[in-house]
């Protein structure tokens, strides 16, 4: 038996215990950390987001907004760090994403109506199920146009409807939404915006928004998460509590306006810092 004299001792260091959000928490990001090209974009973040609200993420450009909700959602890979939802992982939690650019985001060959009913189909749902669920989206979204037709055959704003409605389709418990308005004009924009409150008051799903546009940000927002130049921290979360449905009258209440001159005095100090 051999014996070594003088080998360097290794303490076992336990890792740090996971350390819960408080009551009403859904996702809990603990010591986040995500380099690129060795320099740090996220280092040691941690944020609670809560359950059943929406959560509109706003910041200085390039502080790493879609990097943040793409590592949440499992598209981009974390260094280091901890995500959990409900305290379980990404595997074990049904999740939604629309993304920006919806003229990439649906599948050409497919009719708009399988595109939607295409995440149900994975899940190996029945044709009973499948039909049901989808009638109930119609009806939820209240579909004027057809959905028959391909999603090249569709206006921008149909096809932003309709990526919203397969996100939807499976009942995720986290959607996730990158900037889904930029790309739509302004009618469109606002046809979608109240869609999208109106399933969010039926279904309570959090959902995680990020927006360049302060006054939709916060228009539809329960917090605002204002966000540092990287490395980026949190520069501050604002609750934003008027009742819903939010209207245009909103646009002028006192808490509305007091809430987005907030925001941008942060903002404009986090960019000029
Ligand atoms: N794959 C990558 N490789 C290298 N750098 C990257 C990569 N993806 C993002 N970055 C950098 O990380 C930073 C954050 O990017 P991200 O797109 O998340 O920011 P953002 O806040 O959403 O930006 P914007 O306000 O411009 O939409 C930027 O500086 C970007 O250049």
């Amino acid at each position: 038996m051999s014996v070594v004299l003088n080998a360097p001792v290794f303490a076992e260091v336990p890792p740090a215990p996971f350390r819960p959000g408080p009551a009403g928490t859904h996702i809990t990001i603990r010591g986040l950390t995500k380099y690129f090209a060795g320099w740090p974009l996220y280092e040691n973040f941690d944020l609670d987001i809560p359950k059943g609200k929406i959560v509109s993420v706003f910041g200085p450009n390039g502080c790493g907004k879609s990097t943040l909700i793409n590592m949440v959602a499992g598209l981009i890979p974390i260094d280091a760090g901890q995500i959990l939802f409900d305290g379980k992982s990404l595997k074990d939690t049904k999740i939604g994403y629309v993304f920006q650019n919806y003229r990439e985001a649906m599948f050409p060959w497919m009719r708009t109506i399988d595109n939607i009913a295409y995440p149900l189909k994975l899940e190996g749902r029945s044709k009973a199920e499948v039909d049901r669920r989808m009638a109930e989206l119609v009806a939820s979204f209240d579909v004027k146009f057809d959905l028959n037709r391909f999603p090249y055959e569709l206006s921008g704003g149909q096809q932003q409807t309709a990526s919203i409605m397969r996100a939807l389709a499976p009942g995720p418990e986290v959607l996730f939404l990158d900037e889904p308005f930029s790309a739509l004009d302004f009618e469109m924009t606002l046809f979608i915006r109240e869609k999208l409150q109106e399933v969010f008051l039926q279904t309570g799903t959090t959902m995680l928004l990020v927006s360049h546009d302060l006054e939709e940000a916060v228009y539809l927002a329960d917090e605002v998460l204002l966000l540092t130049k990287r490395p980026t921290r949190v520069a501050e979360i604002l609750r934003y509590e008027d009742p819903r449905p939010r209207t245009v009258e909103t646009l002028s209440t006192d808490s509305f306006v007091r809430t987005k001159k907030l925001s941008l005095e942060i903002f404009q100090r986090e960019v000029r810092r």
